[in-house]
């Protein structure tokens, strides 16, 4: 019956069983001492889509990203990544694992004392075994896929733009080709057409490489432009998962605050706003 009571809520009847499930994380519960700040939480995500995650500041955006990335140890739950239990898998299943996933951190973390080009090739050498020329080719390919130029590449991060830092570690977050890519608040520090930009790089990318993206996010422009599914964290779990219009019907004083408040409302268009019932 507990249990129950911790699925998330999901509007609607959309049909999940054709998915084919990338990331699953059963009854998961993370705390730190006597404080609980994740109690049996579930998630789904599924293949090829662009989840957004939402929730009030401290309520457990990054400690569950941290956990999903082996970063943080979880009291109990399990967590599947494409089919793998990472807490059950050998060694050798780990590191393939590791490779299948990319990681854009909030603020970039580019290694300062690294060309940009050296930043994207890191995970090559930590996890393959290629030629100098090849690493390079691959770099060279991944920054024209996010959108820079090749001059960029031997260029250091404190000589870049934020965006451009934004765009240079997601080069390096899909330097190993990743089926799930986990972002970190891409678009925070921002300005509305370089966040605008972001999102339409993420939206681009997802189609043309079948990617599947965990977006913790604060931007309700990302949130209403590229998520196809939005997960809101609050106590302790998530609280209510779906589309946006799930989110607008969802009776619950932080999530109407939040997508029907002063400033959603000037994102809000006619276009995303549900239909009066
Ligand atoms: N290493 C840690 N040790 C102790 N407490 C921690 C640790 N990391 C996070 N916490 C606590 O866990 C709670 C959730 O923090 P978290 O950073 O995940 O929130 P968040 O939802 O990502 O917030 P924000 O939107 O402000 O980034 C907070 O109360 C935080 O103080």
């Amino acid at each position: 019956m507990e249990n129950a009571l911790n699925e998330p809520q999901q509007a609607g009847t959309r049909p999940n069983k054709d998915r084919q499930v990338v990331l699953s994380v059963k009854d998961l519960t993370v705390g730190f001492g006597n404080k609980l700040v994740l109690d049996n939480l579930n998630l789904e995500i599924y293949r090829g889509e662009i989840l957004g995650f939402v929730g009030a500041s401290g309520t457990g955006k990054s400690v569950l990203m941290r956990t999903v990335l082996r970063l943080l140890p979880q009291r109990s739950g399990t967590i599947e990544i494409l089919g793998t239990d990472y807490d059950k898998a050998d060694e050798a299943e780990r590191i393939a694992l590791d490779t299948r996933l990319g990681v854009l951190f909030q603020h970039g973390a580019l290694f300062s004392a690294l060309t940009v080009k050296e930043n994207i090739q890191l995970p090559m050498r930590e996890y393959l075994d290629l030629p100098q020329s090849l690493m390079d080719e691959i770099a060279y390919l991944k920054l024209e896929m996010v959108g820079l130029p090749p001059d960029a590449a031997d260029k250091y991060p404190s000589e870049l733009s934020g965006g451009m830092i934004k765009r240079a570690a997601l080069a390096r977050a899909l330097a190993l080709d990743p089926d799930l890519v986990f972002l970190d608040e891409p678009t925070s520090g921002l300005d509305p057409i370089g966040a605008a930009d972001f999102d339409a790089l993420i939206a681009k990318l997802r189609d043309t490489l079948g990617l599947t993206v965990y977006m913790v996010t604060h931007d309700l422009d990302s949130l209403f432009s590229v998520c196809d599914r939005i997960a809101v964290l609050g106590q302790k779990r998530v609280l209510v998962e779906g589309t946006l219009e799930d989110m607008f019907a969802f009776d619950d004083a932080w999530v109407q605050s939040y997508f029907r408040g002063k400033r959603a409302r000037t994102v809000v268009t006619d276009e995303n706003q549900p239909a009066a019932k």
